[in-house]
């Protein structure tokens, strides 16, 4: 058996398709969307998503500004830069990406970011109010599992979803997002005993840890739908999920990486962007 591909890539362009026909109405009102990103670090695959966000931006429509603090910045630092962005009303969406210079929380810094124009959801306001059920924006990425999924028409109404991983950017969010569409959710992470005993009874299985292969046939359900949030650079230079490429064997869908979530993931950061510009 081969898994079904869940790719990303249709998703995503019917997802930025409905964002330029928006960004295009509000540039005629002389109110172009605009993204402020803020980076502060020198890693590889945080700077390559960076890039991919300016461009799917402009191809878009949505202004997008990217803030190089450098990785030698100062806590001080980055929260004077995201205090000044949400007080720039020229700015619609502020993201701050992760990682984060040593000491530096994104859980603390993102405080200093208007809840307003919290597109990738990672303020405590944003996120208490997601466990809440109140409106905001979802962290992208844990949003794009979520819409994968409704994609493809997977159920979860009372289906049993592991979400290995715990992150505040992931793990956590995707979990109360699934909690709210009816899912027994279990949460798993790197001191869970007997990982494969959990996850081998997921009929959803959500891995968003950041280790590549971590997430074997051994762990996966026969027939189970597998979600891989990893984007784990190669040594070659390429990109490896959480999810063994042999995993297709077992499950009976499986998203690509890369063209899966990721896609996804930068797709709906945009639409965030012209919802905030649409307020
Ligand atoms: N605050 C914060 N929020 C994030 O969501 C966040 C972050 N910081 N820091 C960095 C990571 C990384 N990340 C990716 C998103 C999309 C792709 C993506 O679209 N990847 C292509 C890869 C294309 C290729 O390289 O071949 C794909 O999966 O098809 C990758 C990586 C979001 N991150």
């Amino acid at each position: 058996m081969t898994a079904t591909e869940f790719k990303g890539g249709p998703l995503a362009t019917r997802i930025r398709t409905d964002v330029a026909e928006r960004a295009a109405k509000l540039t005629e009102q002389g109110r172009t969307p605009r993204l402020a990103v803020v980076t502060a670090t020198d890693d590889e695959a945080s700077a390559w998503y960076v890039r991919s966000i300016a461009k799917a931006a402009g191809k878009v429509g949505i202004t997008c500004d990217i803030v190089d603090l450098g990785p030698a910045a100062t806590t001080a630092e980055i929260t004077a830069t995201l205090e000044r962005l949400s007080a720039d009303d020229s700015v619609h969406g502020l993201m701050l990406q992760t990682p984060l210079p040593a000491g530096a929380r994104l859980e603390e810094l993102a405080g200093a970011i208007d809840f307003a124009k919290d597109v990738d959801g990672a303020s405590p306001l944003s996120l208490g109010r997601l466990a809440a059920g109140l409106p905001a924006f979802a962290p992208a990425t844990a949003e794009a599992v979520l819409s994968i999924l409704e994609h493809y028409e997977v159920e979860l109404q009372g289906k049993h979803v592991v979400v290995v991983g715990r992150s505040t950017v992931v793990g956590k969010p995707a979990a109360h997002l699934l909690l709210d569409r009816n899912a027994t959710v279990t949460v798993c992470h790197s001191r869970t005993t007997d990982l494969a005993a959990l996850t081998g009874s997921a009929e959803v299985l959500v891995a968003a840890v950041g280790r590549a292969g971590l997430i074997t046939p051994g762990h996966v359900r026969p027939g189970a739908t597998v979600i891989d949030v990893g984007t784990n650079p190669t040594e070659d230079g390429g990109l490896a999920g959480d999810v063994d490429p042999a995993v297709a064997e077992v499950a009976g869908a499986l998203t690509p990486v890369p063209g899966g979530v990721g896609p996804v993931t930068t797709a709906l950061l945009l639409r965030h962007t012209v919802e905030a510009a649409e307020r």
